[in-house]
């Protein structure tokens, strides 16, 4: 978890100043939102520093974390998991965050997002697809809001086998990300902190 300290250039330790007194107060205030991701080629990762860009814009506290190194979330008012669809599922790397962390998890407000690149067609068919993917993270959580987007498919990049799979379904190639809707997803979240 990061860790704010207050020192000059020079190295000292300063006495806290008025923003370490302000800062605090503002995270009480406005809460503070975690952002938990996970991905395989990058591309869903981006869409979540984006959202954690985006939320301190509007002045709010946000941190971007991989999914597979979120042990604790207490601190955190809000909480916004997000991952690609491979197959149908969320990854590993996601559902395995939820299940490490179920217990304060249920206690909190946590919002999905899921990245797909069937949402190239935003059909209602094609969210309740992506809906499914999270399985029992879904079911055990009960998010107060879920994002569904299109993602990006690179075939140079993926593996060899990914490369076998994504032919053998023609999946489209190129970059489908639609930031304006992802912004205004993300910045819908400030009502549940
Ligand atoms: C092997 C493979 C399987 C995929 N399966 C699905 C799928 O079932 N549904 C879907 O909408 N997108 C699917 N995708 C597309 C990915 O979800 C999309 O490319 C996503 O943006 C990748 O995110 P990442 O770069 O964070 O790993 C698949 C992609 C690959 C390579």
């Amino acid at each position: 978890m990061p860790c704010q300290s207050y020192s000059s250039s020079s190295g000292e330790n300063l006495r806290p100043n008025i923003y370490s007194v302000i800062n605090p107060i503002e995270e009480i205030m406005n809460g503070r939102i975690l952002i938990a991701c996970a991905t395989k080629y990058g591309s869903t990762y981006k869409i979540a520093e984006f959202m954690g860009d985006e939320l301190k814009k509007t002045g709010l506290s946000a941190d971007v974390y991989a999914a597979e190194d979120v042990n604790d979330v207490s601190a955190y008012n809000l909480i916004v998991i997000g991952s690609p669809v491979y197959a149908g599922k969320w990854l590993p790397d996601a559902t395995n965050m939820v299940q490490r962390n179920l217990a304060v998890l249920k206690g909190k407000r946590v919002a999905f997002f899921t990245a797909g690149i069937s949402m190239k067609d935003d059909t209602p068919e094609n969210r309740e697809k992506l809906k499914e993917a999270s399985g029992e993270a879904g079911r055990e959580i009960n998010p107060v809001s879920e994002g569904f987007f299109a993602g990006k498919i690179t075939y140079r990049e993926l593996s060899f086998l990914h490369k076998i799979m994504i032919k053998a379904v023609k999946a489209p190639e190129g970059d489908f990300r639609d930031w304006k809707k992802i912004r205004e997803w993300t910045l819908s979240l400030a009502e549940y902190l």
